[in-house]
């Protein structure tokens, strides 16, 4: 008997008020994440986080249902949830459940489609959602930081799902091939504490996005690594991006024509890379902004920095200066650049200073403890009663981590005989560095390549530099002979346009003089 607006309008007081009296005493409050979005043909992405997500918890293995699936071509399992199973988590002291739910649609035109490989519409028969539940009084403080930390999961997991890449420019464009170097930080002989510095640096790094953004640094750092050939510094390198899961970009200076490319390979690197310079030195002539800044206008109007093989090339100390560590430095986030050298001596200041370079580590001799590390991986030894000697030996000696590596290789199927060897490859290393000065002749026709010392040869001797602990042997206009003190080969050669530096190791300085001499003549 009761008119049905009145009826309907009861209704909708009455359920209000259920409403509201259940949820009065419900603790809890729940929230859906769909699969589908409306209008959307590209679905929801929150969707494919969670799913991500979940399936990386640990507690989904413990759970009394589980679906297991292994995609082609993929080598590990993933575990997700059946329907209607919850899977519970933490997060910030409070726990959240997660439930899966399926359902079939009954209606086809509520079929949501997407598009397959081929390019083809397929329709989805299934409605798939996730469900949430928490403490109605938790849900203020930990629902945003919590869908957060899933996306910034399922963004990492999805990372170190895919293939990372070894990128390097030819002139506009990065080539890309397969990362699969295998060094890592347990293969690489460091010392124990340096190893544990780099690694505590680098997951610093990598976990302080917020830190960066709140003190006004664009996320990025900066290595300098340094050191003698054969010391591990490429490796250190691979190392480090097998530690981050980061691609790497390994720029070829030389190869770029001028600041205009460098800006436009450098903006099209992706976040999460390691942007490299190998033997910066040797790249370009970094060695002094101001000059470079003032160098002399070429034929076509351009200022020509490159100097030796290298002319064509026109980048600038200040343009990679700016990358480094200046206005053009926030393009892009997430990025390490890492420089190496041979000859830190030989850099602009500009470019070794805090906020550019932001650690100089410097990779040396083997030392007894990074030796330990190679014959344990080499040779699979941890102790020999051969190690005091080698120890002790390796106080007074020098040799490189590749020259050590090369001697367990080749003798890794006897260990004592691999122990011998390097003991007399340290016995040799010490014997000649007491008998050998190590020269540097610097022919003057090699005016561009080796500016510093050859150009003040040829203008004005008494103005010579030359580096720290080196020292001035001979300078005749023609060419300049410095000795530092530290030998790698010995053999005598003299300079010519090809081999614009030589290094030898004599005996006997004098024996040298009267060589140059006669050379001078002939
Ligand atoms: N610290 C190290 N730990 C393990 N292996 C090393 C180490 N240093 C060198 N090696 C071995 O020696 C070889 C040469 O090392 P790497 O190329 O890393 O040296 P580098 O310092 O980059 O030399 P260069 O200055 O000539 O480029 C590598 O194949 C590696 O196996
Ligand atoms: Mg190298």
């Amino acid at each position: 008997f009761i008119p049905p607006q009145v009826r309907r309008f009861f209704d909708t007081q009455l359920e209000t008020c259920f409403e509201r009296l259940f949820r009065a005493f419900n603790r809890y409050t729940h929230m859906e994440v769909h699969e589908d979005v409306q209008g959307s043909f590209r679905g929801n992405q929150m969707y494919r986080d969670v799913e991500m997500y979940l399936s990386s918890l640990e507690r989904i293995n413990e759970s009394d249902f589980v679906r297991i699936q292994r995609c082609e071509e993929e080598t590990s399992v993933t575990f997700s949830l059946p329907p209607e199973e919850t899977i519970e988590d933490n997060f910030m002291g409070s726990r959240v459940w997660w439930t899966y739910h399926c359902q079939q649609n009954q209606d086809s035109s509520q079929h949501s489609f997407f598009w397959d490989h081929r390019g083809r519409r397929e329709y989805n028969k299934e409605s798939r959602s996730f469900s949430l539940k928490m403490l109605r009084a938790d849900k203020e403080r930990i629902i945003k930081p919590y869908l957060q930390h899933i996306i910034c999961a399922s963004k990492e997991l999805e990372r170190s799902n895919t293939q990372r890449k070894l990128c390097t420019n030819d002139k506009y464009e990065w080539d890309e091939v397969e990362l699969n170097h295998p060094s890592t930080f347990d293969s690489i002989a460091l010392s124990p504490d340096l190893k544990e510095l780099i690694v505590r640096d680098l997951d610093e790094f990598k976990c302080g996005e917020t830190y960066y953004h709140s003190v006004g640094r664009a996320w990025k750092r900066g290595y300098l690594l340094y050191g003698p050939p054969g010391t591990g510094k490429s490796s250190l390198i691979a190392a480090i991006a097998n530690h981050l899961n980061y691609d790497i970009y390994d720029l070829e200076l030389t190869s770029v024509a001028d600041n205009t490319q460098l800006k436009s390979l450098l903006t099209r690197t992706r976040r999460k890379s390691i942007i490299v310079i190998e033997d910066i030195d040797c790249s370009l002539d970094l060695s002094n902004r101001s000059k470079n800044e003032e160098g002399s206008p070429n034929a076509d109007g351009n200022v020509n920095m490159g100097v030796g093989e290298h002319k064509n090339s026109r980048v600038t100390l200040s343009g990679l200066l700016n990358f480094t560590d200046g206005l053009w430095s926030c393009c892009g986030e997430e990025r390490i650049f890492i420089f190496t050298t041979n000859h830190k001596e030989r850099l602009d200041p500009a470019l070794l200073r805090s906020g550019r370079m932001d650690l100089h580590i410097l990779l040396s001799y083997c030392t007894f403890p990074a030796f330990k590390v190679l014959a344990a991986n080499y040779l699979g030894v941890h102790e020999h009663a051969l190690y005091p000697t080698v120890e002790k030996a390796m106080q007074h000696s020098k040799v490189t981590p590749a020259e050590v590596v090369e001697l367990l290789l080749t003798n890794k199927s006897c260990v004592q005989v691999a122990l011998e060897r390097v003991m007399a490859a340290l016995d040799e290393a010490s014997r000649s560095r007491k008998n050998y000065t190590q020269v540097g002749i610097f022919s003057a026709s090699d005016v561009d390549s080796y500016t510093d010392v050859v150009s003040a040869v040829k203008f004005n001797l008494s103005d010579i530099k030359v580096p720290a602990s080196s020292e001035l042997e001979h300078a005749d206009g023609k060419s300049a002979v410095v000795a530092n003190g530290h030998g790698n080969t010995n053999r005598f050669e003299v300079s010519n346009g090809d081999a614009p530096n030589t290094y030898c190791r004599m005996k006997k300085p004098k024996k040298l003089r009267r060589l140059l001499m006669k050379l001078g003549r002939s």
